[in-house]
């Protein structure tokens, strides 16, 4: 052995024992070395040592438990020990079972120390030759001991000898050696350089070297390394190679029949698919059950789709057949064919459309609304009378809240179709609208096509939801793509992108809902007819809740009227003090919240059987209650309150305190009134009518107009004009600014503001109220504090008409304003509104500021016609 050769160990060696594997001479092994005799070995010898010797050191297989290896020495063990044993003498090795007498003395080649996860040290060491202990010189801190060196110099010296009686059983374990070799891949690196060590290391290494290469248990290796004599040596580790060939032989045996089999089942599958004859019942039949191509086409060919698509799909399936599953586009063609399938091309409903039974259905889903669902019947009757009408799609312009989706519904529900709504609001890809081309990543149908996927009928009611709030972006404009959807001359060819195949969509019934007609483009609105539908009123809203809201939301949360009672008058106290809003779907969250509330209480069955004179609680039982401000306990907190099982719980004021919270909105109006320089405006927003305070105050300087409130162009010409007539007209109502001069400008600076300065406001329709306000400033009067407004202003101080005034009367009228100045060009406008909120409200029609002052303030608002002061020349 070249290295046993070469270097002459030391006598004395300090051991480290290690449960890891055993190393044979010649190899090189990785040991992670933990316990605290042998960390002592690698700090004191290894780290500390600087000769070549100190790298020296005997590595001896522990067979025991390596958790119990503490300070103490095993036992020493070793199947050809008894010999050894009476040389070193059971005093020193007490007891002899586990610990091995031959070990290898090794070279530590490198230390690598680690503090996780705990502290280690990992060395790499080659063993280098046999050795046997002599003597135990010493056990701590780490043992040393009084070695010899089992694999001499001379046994490798005389080679001729040792060739010769070994001659044949070399030459038969180089034979094995290398037949195993060549059994392996030569191109993985390992191998060639095994391939080279056999050529090159003298035979008497290379038992040790191979059976630390192959594989074999760490008791084999344990007897090779025990096997002094090279002929043991070389008639122990034969037959290892021979079961490591043999092993070998039977793996590339199996690989082979695997190989053999996987190209059979390729072989079978294509001969399958060819001897297929498409159209044969029986082939059909049985090919349904495994192979879905074959019944892809089956439906291709059954499916009702036009010409144009029916040759699309051919010609795909065909291309499906010839691709291998594997490719990307496969899954691809597949998905496409599934779609083309599956779409409704020539499925549909039958309409059943009777008028009569519509306006019922109509007016027991929808309360109020008249005008919408006049329109909404004329359109159904046309459609009785002409079928295939190539009509305007309806377009439902309203608040959020006001029942534009469900009356939608409810058009689908009565004309027996289908219905599916659109989310529009946010879509700001074109591809969303008409799906993306077949060549793209992750391509889809657009939402049209989807719709109909959905749906499986091609006559649906589609529900364009928020068509006002379609984007734009990069990707294109999805409000162009609606434009051929939405127009009946073209949509019976629309083609969506994925398809690339016309799908009829003059079937379909569209119905667009947005909140304003504003931001529709111009060319998508044209195609629309739009139905203004105006918020309600709160008898309105009152009737909505108990005929539709409150029932849902018992039914929803698994109550009975029997349970819970609402009246009327708590309605109303909850529209007018818990939502602001012009639709119910705010009142209709309040109600959810009650309904869960009461329905703790009954899961609960907190009810007590009390208080039976209460069982018929009358709507003017609960008003009168209200009125008195009873001090009555919660329902949370008193469970007295509660009426007896089978009666309802009464939801009056304190309960709904108790539920809801404070209430969030109070009349705020005639606090904010109560100084010069304010009145109140009427705006319309997408969201519904609105008050709107305009605030003004006057300070020195040099006759400039601030204006804060996020205000638009023509709301700042509004406010000019407003100045510039007060101006002109300051003598004739005596209007002075702060220095008392009629140049309302003069050293003084005004400034405007419109509160909720964070919502953009524009339009002309504040002037009067800009006009209003800025009159109670100079003349130090306060506005009536009921008082609310609308109307253009021109220059000459007449009062033009304006739009919104359904929606804007409604808001004074939730707000509890009573007297409403409108121009007078829209006195017409008031035919729209509910009697029982136009008894309620004084109207006062304007055809200029003079009368809109006059009916601003108390007591009307002057005109100095400066007659007192004028002296007779007479
Ligand atoms: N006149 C009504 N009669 C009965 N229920 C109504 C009426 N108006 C609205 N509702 C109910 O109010 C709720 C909200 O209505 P819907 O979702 O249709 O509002 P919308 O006008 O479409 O609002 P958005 O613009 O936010 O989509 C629904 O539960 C609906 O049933």
């Amino acid at each position: 052995m070249a290295s046993g050769s070469a270097i002459q160990i030391p006598s004395r060696l300090p051991l480290l024992l290690t449960h890891e594997g055993v190393l044979l001479p010649g190899s090189t092994m990785r040991s992670s070395v933990d316990s605290p005799r042998n960390m002592q070995l690698v700090r004191s010898r290894l780290l500390k040592g600087t000769s070549l010797k100190s790298t020296i050191i005997g590595v001896i297989p522990n067979t025991s438990d390596p958790a119990s290896d503490c300070d103490e020495l095993p036992a020493l063990h070793s199947p050809g020990a008894a010999a050894a044993l009476e040389a070193v003498g059971r005093a020193v090795w007490p007891e002899a079972e586990t610990l091995a007498l031959i070990g290898t003395a090794a070279l530590a080649v490198q230390v690598v120390g680690s503090n996780w996860p705990k502290p280690h040290y990992t060395l790499l060491i080659t063993g280098l030759c046999r050795f046997q202990i002599l003597q135990l010189l010493k056990e701590k801190p780490y043992p040393v001991a009084e070695v010899e060196q089992l694999d001499r110099l001379e046994q490798f010296t005389n080679q001729t000898k040792s060739e010769e009686e070994l001659g044949e059983l070399s030459e038969q374990f180089y034979k094995y050696a290398v037949q195993l070799v060549e059994m392996l891949d030569m191109s993985v690196p390992a191998v060639a350089k095994l391939r080279r060590l056999l050529d090159n290391l003298p035979r008497e290494a290379l038992p040790d070297v191979l059976t630390s290469i192959i594989r074999t248990s760490n008791q084999e290796k344990l007897q090779i390394l025990d096997a002094v004599s090279l002929e043991e040596r070389f008639k122990m580790t034969i037959p290892l190679l021979v079961r490591q060939i043999e092993g070998l032989k039977l793996l590339q045996k199996t690989r082979k029949r695997k190989q053999d089999d996987d190209k059979r089942v390729i072989a079978i599958r294509p001969i399958r698919r060819i001897s297929h004859v498409p159209g044969t019942a029986e082939d059909e039949e049985e090919d349904e059950d495994h192979d879905d191509i074959v019944m892809l086409e089956k439906k291709i060919k059954t499916s009702s789709m036009p010409e144009q698509a029916l040759k699309v799909c051919v010609k795909e399936i065909k291309r499906l057949k010839k691709m291998p599953q594997s490719m990307p586009e496969y899954a691809l063609t597949r998905n496409y064919l599934e779609l083309m399938v599956e779409l409704p091309w020539n499925k549909s409903t039958k309409d059943r459309l009777d008028i009569r039974a519509a306006r019922i259905l109509l007016d027991n889903d929808h309360y109020a609304m008249e005008k919408l669902k006049k329109r909404v019947l004329e359109y159904l009757a046309v459609r009785q009378l002409k079928n295939n009408l190539k009509g305007p799609i309806l377009c439902f312009v309203g608040p959020p809240g006001v029942g534009k989706t469900s009356v939608g519904r409810s058009v689908a529900k009565t004309l027996g179709r289908e219905f599916h709504r659109i989310a529009l609001g946010g879509v700001c890809d074109q591809s969303d609208i008409r799906g993306h081309r077949r060549t793209y990543v992750g391509s889809m149908p657009g939402r049209i096509i989807n719709g109909l996927k959905t749906v499986g009928v091609n006559n649906p009611v589609f529900l364009l939801d928020e068509v006002d709030k379609l984007g734009k972006s990069l990707q294109g404009d999805p409000a162009a793509a609606l434009l051929e959807v939405l127009d009946p001359e073209q949509n019976h060819g629309f083609t969506d992108h994925y398809l690339n195949v016309a799908f009829d969509l003059s079937q379909v019934l569209f119905i667009a809902t947005a909140n304003t007609t504003a931001t529709i483009p111009p060319a998508l609105l044209d195609r629309m007819e739009v139905i203004q539908v105006p918020g309600y009123t709160q008898e309105e809203k009152i009737e909505i809740a108990h005929r539709h809201l409150i029932p849902k939301q018992l039914e929803q949360h698994g109550l009975t009227p029997q349970q819970i009672q609402i009246p009327q008058v708590t309605t109303l106290d909850i529209i007018t003090r818990y939502t602001r809003e012009a639709g119910v779907r705010s009142l209709d969250r309040k109600f959810g919240a009650i309904c869960r509330a009461v329905a703790v209480k009954v899961a609960e069955g907190h009810h007590k059987e009390t208080k039976p004179d209460r069982a018929e609680v009358t709507e003017e039982d609960c008003r009168e209650h209200i009125a008195e401000g009873a001090k009555t306990e919660s329902i949370s907190d008193a469970p007295d309150l509660a009426l007896p099982p089978e009666m309802p719980i009464l939801i009056d004021f304190h309960a709904l305190k108790d539920i809801l919270g404070p209430p969030m909105y109070e009349m705020e109006v005639s606090e904010r009134l109560n100084q010069p320089g304010v009145a109140i405006g009427l705006a319309w927003t997408p969201l519904g009518g609105e008050i709107m305070f305009v605030e003004a105050s006057q300070m020195d300087g040099e006759g400039q107009l601030t204006l804060t409130g996020q205000l638009g162009d023509v709301m700042k010409e509004s406010a000019h004009l407003a100045i510039s007539w007060l101006r002109s007209n300051a003598k004739k109502y005596q209007l002075t600014n702060a220095s008392g001069s009629f140049d309302l400008l003069d050293n003084t600076d005004i400034h405007l503001h419109f509160p909720a300065g964070a919502v953009t406001k524009d339009g002309p329709s504040a002037g009067v109220t800009i006009v209003t306000c800025l009159a109670s400033l100079f003349s130090g009067r306060l506005v009536r504090s009921d008082v609310a407004m609308t109307g253009e202003i021109t220059l000459r101080g007449l009062v033009l008409p304006v739009g919104g005034i359904k929606d804007k009367v409604l808001a004074a009228h939730r707000a509890g304003l009573k007297r409403i100045i409108i121009p007078q060009r829209n006195e017409k406008d008031l035919e729209e509104i509910a009697m029982n909120v136009r008894q309620d409200l004084n109207f006062v029609t304007a055809s200029c500021l003079d009368e809109v002052l006059n009916a601003a303030f108390d007591g009307g608002f002057s005109i100095k016609t400066g007659l007192e002061h004028l002296n007779s020349k007479l």
